[in-house]
């Protein structure tokens, strides 16, 4: 799949801490309808296994809306359910040595930093870039700050799509105006809350608003 830079405009990351009795599935669903625009299958304490039937139920799914689907670290998931692609992490195998495993028309994300880790990651063959965290966040314990000083700086520095992460909700994602980014991308701002769908149609439209390209 070739990585469209609007596709990056709202960008989900799935979380089961707020299942509350339904499934991951419906809440993906509920998300691509309210307007995510990417989703990323990010689970941390899953067996190979399982992690793989939840990723087919999911890439059913995002398949049907024609939506971006990528596995958050795991190749071998990845390759399991033909998934669009992988994102990776600064402590997880670089993108050089991802794109080997995975072929030269999935997509690879990769988180970055620093101006130097974005410029890295773009000359290793990343296909976008994560920055974050821009804002505090609970959701990953181990996140490190990324000010909107440096986001501006690592925009300026590569030319592949960006999405700022960490923190990001409907009261705060106007600081990033003018930051260079192509999209946002949330997991508590549209998974912790009790309607999905109408959180995500508020975030879509206020993601709209601050990136710099026509919708
Ligand atoms: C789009 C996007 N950006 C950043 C991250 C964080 O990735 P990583 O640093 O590998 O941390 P974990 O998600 O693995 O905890 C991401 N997942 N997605
Ligand atoms: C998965 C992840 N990565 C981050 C990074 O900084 O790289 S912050 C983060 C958590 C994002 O969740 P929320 O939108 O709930 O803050």
């Amino acid at each position: 799949m070739k990585l469209d830079r609007k596709s990056m405009l709202l960008y989900a990351i799935t979380d089961r801490t707020w299942l509350k009795g339904t499934t991951l599935a419906s809440q993906v669903e509920d998300t691509i309808k309210g307007g995510a625009t990417f989703i990323q299958l990010r689970e941390k304490n899953m067996d190979f296994d399982e992690f793989v039937t939840e990723a087919k139920v999911i890439k059913e799914i995002t398949d049907k809306y024609n939506i971006p689907f990528v596995i958050n670290d795991n190749i071998d998931v990845a390759l399991a359910v033909n998934s669009d692609g992988v994102h990776v992490g600064q402590d997880d195998m670089n993108a050089k040595d991802v794109r080997k495993l995975i072929g030269k028309d999935k997509i690879i994300g990769v988180s970055v930093q620093t101006v130097e880790q974005a410029i890295l990651a773009e000359q290793n063959g990343a296909d976008y870039l994560g920055v974050g965290s821009v804002f505090p966040t609970s959701t990953k314990t181990d996140a490190n700050y990324v000010s909107i000083k440096q986001l501006k700086e690592i925009s300026k520095s590569i030319s592949i799509p960006i999405v700022a992460i960490g923190g990001i909700n409907e009261n705060n994602i106007e600081k990033l105006r003018e930051s260079g980014i192509d999209g946002i991308c949330v997991i508590s701002a549209i998974f912790s809350k009790p309607d999905i769908l109408e959180a995500t149609k508020r975030l879509r439209k206020l993601s709209e608003g601050i990136v710099d390209y026509e919708i």
